[in-house]
């Protein structure tokens, strides 16, 4: 047997159809959506990430609002941008790419972003929300997993869900989505501390990797026609000396999973996509 793929860049391409048809009758309202960005120093792949949402916007009629800071870039200029962008009626939600350089404090600057803005949803007030079940903007990896679950069928009501990983981006708000009344989800949630991590996978019908440890999910972890999903994304360097991006399933679990979210080509474009939507949702919020 081998898994079903689902096609997280096919769902997102869906998913943006969706949101330029929202963006167009927003724009007969007279408003213009616009998410921001702000990008601190000069990493490959933090452009490369930053560019990416950037044509995404313009693929759905969402305008950009491009902050770059250097590398040496101080906390009080960065403070600044983020006073500018939080004033700034054009923008209806920012992300301040991370990491951030190593001098810089990163919790004082996800705290410095009004909390309606965050199109990320991982300022502490919207982790709050989501833990009490208020509306908010919700993290954009976590809901894009929900999401594309959702579009192909895999129940959730009900299911045993091994989460492996508590990182304050995707496991943990993850676990909370994962169990709110909606989705009715039974989580257990895995990280370093977990006994016998296989014990747990195996005994669950969806199993989601975020642990950013390559391979960590091996075939003989899951229950087969297990749904898996691979959330890792980890820099390494291949035989032939190149860098490249790999994720925490292990191949051969295709060969047992019912269904499987690869890395490529899975969440990355969906994490993409709800960014867009929390953009979306926030300009149709304030019209
Ligand atoms: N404030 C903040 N918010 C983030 O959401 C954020 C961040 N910082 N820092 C870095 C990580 C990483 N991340 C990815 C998003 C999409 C892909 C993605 O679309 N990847 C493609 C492959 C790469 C490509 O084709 O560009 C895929 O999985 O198919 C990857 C990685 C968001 N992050």
């Amino acid at each position: 047997m081998t898994a079903t793929i689902l096609d997280g860049k096919a769902t997102a391409a869906e998913i943006k159809d969706e949101l330029r048809a929202r963006v167009k009758a927003l724009a007969e309202r007279g408003i213009n959506p616009g998410l921001g960005t702000v990008l601190v120093g000069e990493d490959p792949g933090s452009q490369a990430y930053v560019n990416g949402k950037h044509r995404d916007c313009a693929e759905v009629g969402i305008a950009s609002l491009r902050v770059t800071l250097p590398a040496d870039a101080t906390q009080e200029q960065l403070d600044a941008a983020l006073a500018e962008l939080n004033a700034d009626p054009a923008c209806h939600g920012y992300i301040v790419q991370l990491p951030l350089p190593g001098h810089l404090d990163t919790q004082r600057a996800l705290e410095s972003i009004d909390p309606d803005k965050d199109a990320d949803g991982l300022h502490p007030v919207n982790l709050g929300r989501l833990v009490l079940g208020y509306d908010g903007p919700l993290p954009c990896t976590p809901r894009g997993v929900v999401e594309l679950l959702r579009r192909h069928d895999v129940p959730l009501r009900g299911a045993n869900v091994a989460v492996v990983g508590r990182g304050n981006t995707v496991g943990r708000p993850l676990g909370l989505l994962l169990t709110r009344r909606s989705e009715n989800a039974t989580v257990t949630l895995c990280h370093t501390g977990t006994l016998d991590l296989a014990a747990h996978t195996r005994a669950a019908d969806v199993v989601i990797v975020a642990a950013g440890v390559p391979g960590l999910l091996t075939a003989d972890m899951i229950s087969p026609g297990a749904t898996v999903v691979d959330v890792g994304i980890t820099r390494v360097i291949g035989e032939d000396g190149k860098g490249r991006y790999t994720g925490d399933v292990d191949p051969e679990v295709a060969e047992v999973a019912g269904k499987l979210v690869p890395m490529p080509g899975g969440v990355g474009p969906m994490t993409r996509a709800m960014l867009l939507t929390n953009v979306v949702e926030r300009a149709e919020r304030t019209a």
